[in-house]
């Protein structure tokens, strides 16, 4: 049976030319007489349909496959109604529920999304790609790229990776206001070592355990240097490599290739955006100096380290050297607080992108729970990329809310099943005192006969105007500068009634006016770093050139 279904799925693994996200689409508002069984149905009518159709759908997941059949086939539909309202679909379309789309994506599969790639074929890399890019008429300008290694907190997905390449180009097209006809979600098969997935008859992807990161950094290697050469001004986005190989090969293309990691950069981006506002709030309720601020990390991983490394730039504009910016960071991995004394650290098997978080003045010590670290460092702000469900305990947010005027706790953790705090135990753990950003979004609660609104830190609110602002640069790569750029410009984003409201992070239904400014941002700093090619650009000021970044948007 395995075998069978395999077969049958086979030519998906075997590098088959697969339409875009949403090839050729004729555009046009009414539908023709000759297609249309009425001649009087609009788009108009079609919208209300869709979304009478999706209220009356159970459960999240089938309205996520159906909007998913809808996007395949009426983009402008499918993106009309996001447009309408993104706050009520990002769920579904993305976090949390594209979660649950790429666990069951062998289940729920209805056709091509993207292109797939296997390892079976890595020597075909090349022509397979040409022969793709000679056969589209519409140039993709943003590939989205993951390897299925680490969908989420999810784990190894395989092949079901794809639904994340998915879900994030469509918040670049919702919230960048990239043309759909220029995206292109990539997968590439490498095996997966979830042997749940693996035994599944119904998997479509190759039954094989994982490629050794030297394998895959072989494949990667003919990935990245046949997608540049086929699509020569497209942005690359790395999502969801494990922790080793996102590292590994941020590292190694970085300044080869128009790309960036979304978890490493993208999401440090978005947490010091966020970090900006929030320190200033606690700050000025506490009276404490912004340098210092004491920020706790449960998890080590691509996420904690990026974002860890990211943030230092908020203490470096505070006039911190880099040293002394590292040292307002503890990071805790599973076996407790990074110390230079922990045996794996003597050992030298520490995992190398944790060396630069290693602390040096524990006196030998070492604090292997939370509880322990918090005593010991007595943080301003608590940070949680672990993928552990509830690993913020009452006991804990309870002695963060003793420490602190207005404690900064962000639980960043996705989807909400690997989340380490609710909003709702935030809040009554803290007694409201809580400033409070997730990764997965959480209904605002009414407290006191106050309406609060709860963070999303997300790097959705900040990829989409990276790559845009990439790509309207034309710039040769995506630069550390660029990255932290777009933080500031998020950081600035946030308008006066946000600023009065205490929250950390712009609204979501602004999100393409907040797109087009972090994409300024981004703009800005690829010419100042001289890696901007369009020269029409050149020369505008920041509210030109965020104009510029408004125009150039698509819309449905
Ligand atoms: N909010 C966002 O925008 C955003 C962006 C990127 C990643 N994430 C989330 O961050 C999480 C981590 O991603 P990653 O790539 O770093 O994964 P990872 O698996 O490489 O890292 C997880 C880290 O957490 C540690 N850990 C696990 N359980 C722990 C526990 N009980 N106590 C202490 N440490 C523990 C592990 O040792 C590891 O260092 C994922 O859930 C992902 O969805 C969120
Ligand atoms: O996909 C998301 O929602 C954010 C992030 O990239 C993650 O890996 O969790
Ligand atoms: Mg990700």
């Amino acid at each position: 049976m395995a075998a069978t279904v395999a077969q049958a799925f086979s030519s998906l693994t075997n590098g088959t030319l697969t339409p875009p996200l949403t090839p050729n689409v004729n555009e046009s508002k009414e539908i023709s007489r000759s297609t249309s069984p009425h001649p009087n149905i609009t788009s108009d009518q079609n919208l209300l349909r869709l979304k009478a159709h999706l209220q009356n759908l159970p459960t999240d997941l089938l309205k996520h496959v159906h909007l998913s059949k809808i996007r395949r086939e009426d983009p402008a539909l499918y993106f009309s109604a996001i447009r309408d309202d993104l706050t009520g679909l990002a769920p579904i379309v993305y976090t949390p529920t594209v979660g649950e789309a790429c666990q069951k994506y062998s289940h729920i599969y209805q056709g091509p999304e993207g292109l797939y790639l296997s390892i079976d074929d890595k020597d075909r890399i090349p022509e397979i790609l040409a022969e793709y890019a000679a056969n589209l008429s519409t140039t993709p300008q943003i590939l989205v790229v993951t390897d299925g290694s680490r969908i989420l907190g999810l784990g190894d997905l395989g092949i079901g990776g794809m639904g994340i390449s998915v879900g994030k180009l469509n918040l670049y097209v919702a919230g960048g206001g990239v043309n759909p006809h220029g995206t292109l979600p990539v997968v590439l098969d490498m095996g997966t070592n979830t042997e749940s997935i693996r035994n599944d008859p119904l998997y479509i992807g190759l039954r094989r355990p994982r490629a050794s990161l030297e394998e895959a950094t072989e494949f990667m290697d003919k990935f990245m240097a046949a997608a540049s050469s086929a699509f020569p001004k497209a942005v690359i986005q790395h999502e969801d490599f494990y922790s080793e190989a996102a590292f590994a090969f941020l590292e190694k293309y970085k300044n080869q290739y128009r790309m960036f990691n979304d978890d490493i950069e993208g999401t440090g981006s978005v947490i010091l955006g966020g970090f900006m506002a929030a320190a200033k709030q606690a700050s000025a309720a506490s009276g404490k100096a912004l340098k210092d601020h004491r920020v706790v990390f449960l998890g080590g991983g691509s996420a904690a380290v990026g974002v860890a490394k990211e943030m230092m730039n908020f203490f470096r504009m505070q006039g911190l050297t880099e040293d002394e910016a590292r040292e307002r960071f503890w990071l805790i991995d599973t076996k407790g607080l990074i110390t230079s004394t922990r045996p794996d650290v003597v050992s030298g098997k520490i995992a190398s992108h944790k060396k630069y978080f290693i602390r040096n003045d524990t006196e030998g010590k070492e604090y292997p729970s939370l509880a322990d670290v918090i005593e010991f460092v007595k943080p301003t702000a608590l940070v949680g990329l672990s993928t552990t469900f509830g690993a913020f305990e009452e006991a804990v947010v309870r002695r963060m809310a003793e420490l602190n005027e207005t404690p900064i706790i962000f639980p960043l953790s996705n989807p909400t099943s690997k989340c380490e705090l609710s909003f709702s135990d935030a809040l009554n753990w803290t007694d409201g005192k809580v400033l409070f950003a997730s990764g997965s979004p959480y209904a605002p609660i009414e407290r006191d006969g106050l309406l609060r609104e709860p963070g999303q830190g997300n790097n959705f609110l900040v990829f989409p105007g990276i790559g845009f602002g990439a790509l309207q640069a034309g710039a040769t790569q995506v630069s550390e500068g660029m990255i932290t750029a777009s933080a500031i410009s998020l950081s600035e984003a946030l308008n006066e009634e946000e600023k009065r409201a205490g929250l950390l992070y712009p609204r979501l239904d602004r999100i393409r006016e907040v797109s087009a400014k972090v994409a300024a941002g981004v703009v800005k700093k690829a010419q100042e770093e001289g890696l901007d090619t369009n020269e029409r650009l050149r020369g505008l000021d920041h509210e030109a050139l965020v104009k510029e970044m408004n125009d150039a948007q698509w819309w449905p």
